[in-house]
């Protein structure tokens, strides 16, 4: 008999609570049934690969999953990821489908099609770009925020840091600084500048346009809008922008911000490591979406990355969960899952607009093993509950002495063991609770396919988390308030309440 949603909840409260160490002890299997790889080569690309997940230093136990799956039926979860994959409309608020897997061919298939044809038209231009038909081309300025920027930020700096084939600045923030930090690494003889927004009316995107449109105009460049590429769900905003149609490189409508790398909006990604390696990032995501669209139950990495996820967020109440990347590499990830989490997930009502239960935690991270001299004091002794994820490379990113990348790892599995091992002393300010969770997710090497994999990974486990909460993760009405108000303080005709009025005018600006 299937359970309901609350009757599938209430159960997974009901279990015991053993310690980590109790759980080992129990089961000397443990680490065989808890952890699982995920191997991107088939066909192909044999050999490409794989990715180790590690979720037996969580509390997850075989009768835990066997009732997460049991909420996973509870919540149709199947059923709603066909619906994904389908192309149907699974972001009702906005009446939308959200068909990034489309962007790696994998979806419906007339979506996927236009994906194609739109790639294609990418892949010219990129390589039109490299092959200096375009002119010298030495520096890209990526203009974009948000999911319009994360993302590539993140691929850029974690693929091309051996000589990219063009030096690629992503910039977002309006304030002014980050432009002209910019600027002063860039020829502006040889500048070409990415302008990417899904709707193209950002104020801080097309602000930070504008205005390098006009450095490369008092530098010298007798036409600026002929070095501006545009990458947009508005294809018509941007030409009456003033970009030639051959510079824009659309994307669907059906592409949601936060999900677009794989859109044009990856287009620096693509300038900076070459087509091959932006294809392989996208094959990588392939792989991963193939592996959730038919795999049931916790075989299913991305839906047993949820099932952790929720419970030490629903279950067991923390507020916040961690993310260390081991991997210098990986600096940027923590940011880039602040958005793709919080912004999917951070929601206070179901899809049907009644109140939740606690939705996303707080993502937050750093990368290892500089966050253990300064974060990880909480993590071991203090009182929040905070499950971590733990990221590393099997295969070093450096050349160096291999001793760098062997105290790295050595360092990000101590962790996860002190974590939850913890060490009795008399002394309490020097003993440690132990029996705190990590889940360690190690890639044999990474490269362009492992990295659109754990990308992807994260994705789909965002949207099961979505699901199982019964939440829609697709729309983000929660940033708009505070646009319409800045739009109205911009408009000087209203007056705001006495603290905003008096800021106001101490910056001269009221
Ligand atoms: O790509 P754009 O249309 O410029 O939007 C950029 C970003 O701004 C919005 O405020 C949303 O919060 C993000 O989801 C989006 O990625």
């Amino acid at each position: 008999m299937t359970l309901t949603r609350d009757e599938a909840w209430q159960r997974l409260a009901l279990h015991p609570d053993p310690t980590l160490e109790q759980l080992f002890a129990g089961d000397p299997d443990r680490m065989a049934s808890l952890s699982a790889r995920l191997e991107l080569g088939t066909g192909e690309a044999e050999g490409a690969g794989g990715i180790l997940f590690d979720w037996s230093k969580t509390h997850l136990t075989d009768g835990l999953l066997g009732d997460f799956e049991a909420l996973a039926e509870a919540a149709r979860f199947a059923r709603m990821r066909d619906r994904l994959f389908a192309g149907e409309i699974v972001n009702p608020t906005e009446n939308r489908a959200a068909e990034h897997s489309a962007l790696r061919g994998v979806g419906r298939a007339a979506s996927v099609e236009e994906a194609d044809a739109l790639r294609h038209r990418m892949r010219l231009l990129v390589d039109a770009l490299h092959e200096g038909v375009l002119g010298e081309v030495r520096h890209l300025i990526h203009i974009g925020i948000g999911g319009s920027a994360l993302g590539p930020a993140l691929a850029v700096d974690a693929l091309a840091r051996d000589l990219p084939l063009v030096d690629v600045h992503v910039v977002s923030n309006i304030d002014g600084v980050a432009l002209e930090e910019a600027f002063a690494s860039c020829d502006p003889a040889t500048t070409f500048i990415a302008v990417a927004s899904k709707t193209f009316t950002t104020i801080e995107t097309m602000t930070n346009a504008r205005s390098a449109l006009t450095w490369l105009e008092e530098n010298g460049v007798t036409d600026p809008s002929g070095r501006v590429i545009a990458l947009t769900a508005a294809p018509e905003k941007a030409v009456e922008w003033g970009v030639d149609e051959t510079r824009v490189l659309p994307f669907a409508e059906s592409v949601g911000g936060r999900y677009s790398l794989w859109s044009s909006i990856g287009f620096p990604v693509a300038v900076a490591v070459g087509w091959d390696d932006f294809q392989a990032m996208l094959d990588g995501a392939a792989a991963v979406d193939a592996h959730f669209r038919d795999t049931d139950g916790r075989a299913n990495l991305p839906l047993r990355a949820a099932f952790a996820d929720l419970f030490y967020n629903r279950i067991k109440g923390a507020q916040t969960r961690a993310v260390f990347a081991y991997d210098e590499r990986l600096r940027l990830l923590p940011d880039y899952l602040q958005q793709l989490e919080m912004e999917s997930n951070g929601k206070r009502v179901t899809v049907d607009g009644q109140p939740s239960g606690p939705t996303a935690p707080i993502t937050w991270g750093g990368v290892g093993t500089d966050a253990q001299h300064a974060v990880f004091q909480l993590l071991h002794q203090g009182t929040h509950l905070v499950p971590i994820d733990l990221i590393a490379s099997v295969t070093p990113g450096d050349v160096l002495d291999p001793s760098h990348h062997e105290i790295l790892l050595m360092n990000c599995f101590a962790q996860g063991a002190a974590l939850m091992a913890g060490k009795a002393s008399d002394d309490p300010h020097r003993s440690y609770p132990g029996n705190r969770p990590s889940a360690t997710i190690l890639v044999d090497d990474l490269d362009a396919m492992t990295f659109g994999a754990l990308i992807a990974f994260h994705e789909h486990r965002t949207f099961a988390n979505a699901v199982l909460m019964d939440i829609n993760p697709f729309d983000q009405f929660g940033v708009e308030l505070g646009k319409e108000i800045a739009k109205r303080i911009a408009k000087g005709d209203e007056r705001f309440d006495a603290s905003t009025e008096a800021l106001l005018k101490a910056s001269g600006l009221a």
